[in-house]
């Protein structure tokens, strides 16, 4: 797979997995929003629930406080007022011998109803009884769900459906009386719970709870996931575009970390310390005698990502502060590859370009000691551009004990910088090296090439060997001669190459 698509199937990944992050956010919080409307509904009917049971303990308890023995009319009377105060019941009984004797509704019946019914369940002494078809004595056509509450003498009959709310959203909800072995269907769904328990549910779409008031009363709330999404779906949409925009923008800046892992410091900085830096050589003749007298040493850099110009590089390498790190590697490789270059002659001069700030740091004098450097069968030159300030105080003393030490001395790229007459008097250097702009600048007779004879007075005054660069044609080569030059580099004698080739080039000038 070639490198840009590996990166665009990594930005893709990326915003894919972003979408889907903010796919589960969305139903996470859409999800915490339908519990929470569950949770309302349940809270309600459960509250429902226990203002029922509490009312029946209520008026139960009061008539039974009365400890009415037999159902006269003052009984039917307290039976009558407790009814009319109630909300939820729709009828109550009295006992004698554990027979329902009278109801509230009724009055007192010609026959006494046995009241032995074994669905009853037993809770703290109160009885309740489930009655899915139930038909009151004065209505018998009337057939309804009931519970009827046992409590001592009296009992009340429920009508479950005395609890339906109209403001529970939920459509499916139930009522339940739930002991250890049975669920009793109250109000709403009938088989809800069991529905909800035994067959797959989505999560936060049904809930179950329980009264802690009136224990063994709870309900069963079921909001189903496509329904809710239904009623929202104009908010799901837009949550949906959002999180495919977040995961277009994740992708986008993906795909710009992976651009920017590119940026050309970070290629810099990776090559220093994985070979990506190699050196070059490019000739220095004599123009007289048209002998190569030595060479230039010029960077290049190369990875995966591809070439990389000094003009690129360098300003980085400068700005990051790591010109000594650079120089370090150029130094050891040159040392290396020149120590096998046989075709080279004794004294052949090996010119390598130096940063003016490593100068200033004092960082060159750890040349003198770098081994077989100095110690080499080369005369090594260093340059060192001018387009940086060098501070001459400062500078003179390393400059000097370079000079001392046997380095010879050049300025660069002469008249692009800093440089002036009282710098080059102050400093020790040997060589002046004429910028290539100065030597463009001669074919079309420019200001810059009618300096030239004015910078070789300087050069004889100083004693200085001079050397222009960026020689390309026969005529700048005439000129130059004419103006005094003796060292010429360019592409008119051999543009900068790798060692291989460097040799391969010295061998046939040798035999020529
Ligand atoms: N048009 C034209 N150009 C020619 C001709 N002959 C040589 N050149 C180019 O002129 C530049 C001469 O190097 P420089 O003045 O030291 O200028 C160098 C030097 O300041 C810096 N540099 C290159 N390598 C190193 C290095 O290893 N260390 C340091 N400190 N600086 C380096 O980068 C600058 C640019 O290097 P390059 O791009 O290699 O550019 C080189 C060389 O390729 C020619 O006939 N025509």
């Amino acid at each position: 797979m070639k490198k840009y698509q590996q990166k665009s199937l990594f930005a893709g990944l990326v915003g894919f997995l972003v979408c889907i992050f903010g796919v589960v956010i969305m139903a996470i919080l859409a999800g915490q929003r339908l519990n929470y409307q569950i949770q309302a509904d349940a809270a309600l009917l459960i509250n429902h629930v226990e203002a029922v049971d509490t009312e029946r303990e209520k008026l139960l308890s009061a008539l039974n406080a009365l400890n009415y023995t037999q159902c006269d009319d003052t009984t039917l009377l307290a039976m009558r007022r407790a009814l009319f105060d109630a909300t939820y019941l729709i009828d109550i009984g009295f006992f004698k011998n554990d027979k329902l004797v009278c109801t509230a509704g009724n009055g007192l019946l010609a026959t006494p109803l046995n009241d032995k019914a074994p669905d009853y369940i037993e809770r703290d002494g109160v009885r309740v009884r489930f009655a899915p078809a139930f038909s009151l004595i004065l209505f018998p056509e009337r057939i309804m769900q009931a519970i009827i509450v046992r409590q001592h003498n009296y009992n009340a009959i429920i009508q479950p459906a005395k609890i339906d709310l109209h403001s529970v959203r939920a459509k499916n909800w139930q009522v339940f009386f739930k002991t250890k072995q049975t669920i009793n269907h109250l109000t709403g769904v009938e088989g809800l719970y069991e529905k909800i328990s035994s067959s797959m549910v989505l999560p936060y779409e049904s809930l179950v709870v329980c009264s802690q008031v009136t224990p063994n009363y709870c309900v069963a709330v079921f909001s189903p996931w496509r329904e809710y999404i239904s009623q929202k779906s104009m908010l799901f949409l837009i949550c949906l575009a959002l999180c495919v925009l977040a995961g277009l923008s994740a992708g986008l800046l993906a795909s710009y970390y992976m651009a920017t892992k590119r940026s050309t410091w970070r290629r810099v900085r990776r090559g220093l310390y994985h070979q990506s830096f190699y050196w070059t050589y490019q000739p220095i003749i004599d123009l007289q005698t048209q002998q190569v007298i030595g060479c230039e040493v010029l960077a290049r850099f190369k990875d995966k990502f591809g070439e990389l110009a000094p003009d690129e590089f360098i300003p980085l390498i400068r700005k990051h502060q790591q010109t000594w790190v650079f120089t370090q590697a150029m130094v050891t490789t040159i040392l290396n590859e020149l120590s096998e270059a046989s075709q080279l002659p004794d004294g052949f001069k090996v010119s390598l370009n130096i940063f003016p700030y490593d100068v200033q740091q004092g960082k060159l004098s750890e040349l003198i000691q770098m081994p077989g450097l100095l110690a080499s069968r080369f005369s090594i030159c260093l340059e060192i551009t001018e387009d940086e300030y060098l501070d001459s105080n400062i500078a003179h003393g390393h400059l000097q004990s370079l000079a001392d030490a046997g380095f010879t001395l050049s300025i660069d790229d002469f008249g692009t910088g800093y440089s002036n007459l009282a710098n080059l008097q102050n400093l020790s250097f040997h060589q002046l090296k004429i910028d290539r702009t100065f030597v463009q600048d001669i074919a079309t007779a420019g200001l810059k090439a009618s300096m030239i004879p004015y910078i070789m007075e300087l050069v004889s005054k100083l004693g200085y060997t001079c050397v222009a660069e960026g020689i390309e044609t026969q005529e700048q080569e005439a000129i130059l001669k004419i103006a005094g030059v003796q060292f010429g580099q360019g592409w008119k004698y051999g543009k900068p190459m790798p060692i291989k080739q460097f040799k391969q080039f010295m061998s046939s000038k040798e035999k020529s």
